[in-house]
C-alpha cells in the first residue's frame, strides 16, 4: 500500500500504487470480512453495486480466495441496479453474474436481484420485501439503533460526480428515511430507471468500503473525504457515514491525487 490513514469521521484510507495492488488489497479485506463474519454469524451478506467495481473486485475469483473463500455462505445482494432486464449490457446484475458469481461457487438462490419485470417503484418495493423477510430470518442482522438492515459488507463505487449506489446529488431521495429501497425514474447517468439502497440502509451496515479510481474523480474524493465545510454535507458519497459500522476508502494514486496529504502515512 503506498499510503494508509484515517480521516476524523471520514473512516481509514487505503491508497495504492497500482491497479494490481488495489485489487489484491480489496480481494483480501472482502475475504477477511468474510471470514469473520462466517465465524460471527455463519453467513456473509454482502451488497455489490456496479460499474467499474466488479472488475476491481476480479481477484476474489483467483487463487488462494476462489478455494479459500466459504463461497456457500454468501448472500449477494445488489445497493442499487438499473431497472432492466437481467440480461441486458447494462444490468448490474449481469456484470457481476458474468465477471463474478459464474466463476466462484455461489450458492444460486442465495443470490438476490431485482424483478426486473416490473415498474421501478415495483421492483423497490419486492426488493425490499424481500431483504425484510432475509432480516427476519436473521441472513441479514438487523441494526441495533434503527430497524434497518445491517449488511455485513456494502461495497459501493462513486462516480465523478460524487454518487455513489444511485443516489445522485440534489436528488430528493436523499432525503428518504423511512424505506430500505427506493426508486428514481431521473437518474441524470443512464439508464434512467433505477433501485437504490437509502442512506440510512448504508449507514447501518457493519463495513462499507467506497471503491473508487481514476483522476477524474479525484475532486469528488476531495470532496467526499477532506474538510471542507459545510456546502458538501449532502454530497451522497460524504453522506455515507455508518453510524456504528466501520468505512474504508480504498483508492488508487489517481483518485487520491487531491486529497489534503496531512495525515498520510507510508
Ligand atoms: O451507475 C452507476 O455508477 C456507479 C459508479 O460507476 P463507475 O463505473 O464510475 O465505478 C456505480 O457504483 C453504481 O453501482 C452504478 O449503478
Amino acid at each position: 500500500m503506498a499510503f494508509s490513514g484515517a480521516r476524523k469521521d471520514r473512516g481509514e484510507l487505503r491508497i495504492h500504487e497500482s491497479l494490481d495492488e488495489l485489487r489484491t488489497d480489496l480481494a483480501d479485506y472482502i475475504a477477511e470480512l468474510s471470514e469473520v463474519s462466517v465465524k460471527e454469524r455463519g453467513v456473509f451478506a454482502i451488497a455489490l453495486s456496479g460499474g467499474s467495481l466488479i472488475g476491481l473486485m476480479g481477484k476474489l475469483c483467483e487463487a488462494p480466495y476462489n478455494k479459500t473463500v466459504d463461497w456457500a455462505k454468501w448472500y449477494i445482494f445488489w445497493a442499487d441496479e438499473r431497472v432492466v432486464a437481467k440480461n441486458h449490457a447494462d444490468s448490474n446484475y449481469k456484470l457481476a453474474k458474468d465477471g463474478l458469481l459464474l466463476k466462484v461457487p455461489i450458492v444460486p438462490s442465495h443470490v438476490h436481484s431485482i424483478n426486473d419485470s416490473v415498474s421501478a417503484e415495483q421492483a423497490a418495493d419486492d426488493y425490499e420485501f424481500v431483504i425484510r423477510q432475509l432480516v427476519k430470518t436473521r441472513v441479514i442482522s438487523v441494526s441495533e439503533i434503527s430497524d434497518c438492515p445491517k449488511f455485513d459488507l456494502i461495497v459501493l463505487g462513486m462516480g465523478p460526480d460524487g454518487h455513489v449506489a444511485s443516489l445522485f446529488p440534489n436528488h430528493s431521495v436523499l432525503n428518504e428515511k423511512d424505506q430500505w429501497v427506493t426508486f428514481i425514474t431521473d437518474s441524470p447517468k443512464p439508464p434512467p430507471e433505477r433501485i437504490t439502497f437509502t442512506i440510512p440502509v448504508i449507514n447501518s451496515a457493519s463495513n462499507v468500503a467506497v471503491v473508487v479510481t481514476g483522476g477524474n474523480k479525484a475532486e469528488a474524493v476531495h470532496l467526499a473525504i477532506d474538510d471542507v465545510g459545510p456546502d458538501y454535507l449532502s454530497l451522497p458519497s460524504r453522506m455515507v457515514q455508518p453510524t456504528k459500522g466501520k468505512l474504508v476508502w480504498i483508492l488508487d494514486m489517481a483518485a487520491a491525487s487531491k486529497l489534503d496529504s496531512a495525515q498520510f502515512s507510508n
